[in-house]
């Protein structure tokens, strides 16, 4: 199918490489709204969280450990970061492969806009 989240796992597309084992893939935002911006995916094509079900409580649970590896590894883990998940148009997702968005580096504010 036509997914550039797809492509880049695929390797058809470049993109800046954070972390890769053969459930997961995290790499860097091209248009980041923070100091660090990556986004942590699944390999396997998932549209919306919507889609993950009880069989993905695994795969949810790896996403999660991933992105504490990253933080710790990357050094922000201290500091503090965000964990962003966008579901469908309101929330403004724009890619239909499902992606966590790890955000880090600035003061975060609340509530999100
Ligand atoms: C409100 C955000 N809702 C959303 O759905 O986020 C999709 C996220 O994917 C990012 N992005 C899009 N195309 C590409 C690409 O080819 N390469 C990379 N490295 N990132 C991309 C985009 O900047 C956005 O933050």
């Amino acid at each position: 199918m036509n997914c550039v989240f797809c492509r880049i796992i695929k390797k058809e597309i470049p993109s800046k490489i954070v972390y890769e084992d053969d459930l997961v893939l995290a790499f860097e935002d091209i248009a980041p709204q923070a100091p660090v911006h990556i986004l942590v995916i699944p390999k396997k094509h998932y549209s919306t969280v919507l889609e993950m079900k009880e069989e993905e409580k695994e795969l949810i649970g790896h996403i999660f450990m991933v992105i504490n590896k990253i933080a710790r590894e990357k050094g922000f883990d201290e500091r503090g970061f965000r964990v962003v998940v966008n579901c469908n148009p309101e929330a403004g997702q724009t890619v239909y492969h499902v992606h966590f968005h790890l955000l880090a580096g600035r003061q975060m504010h609340w509530p999100p806009g």
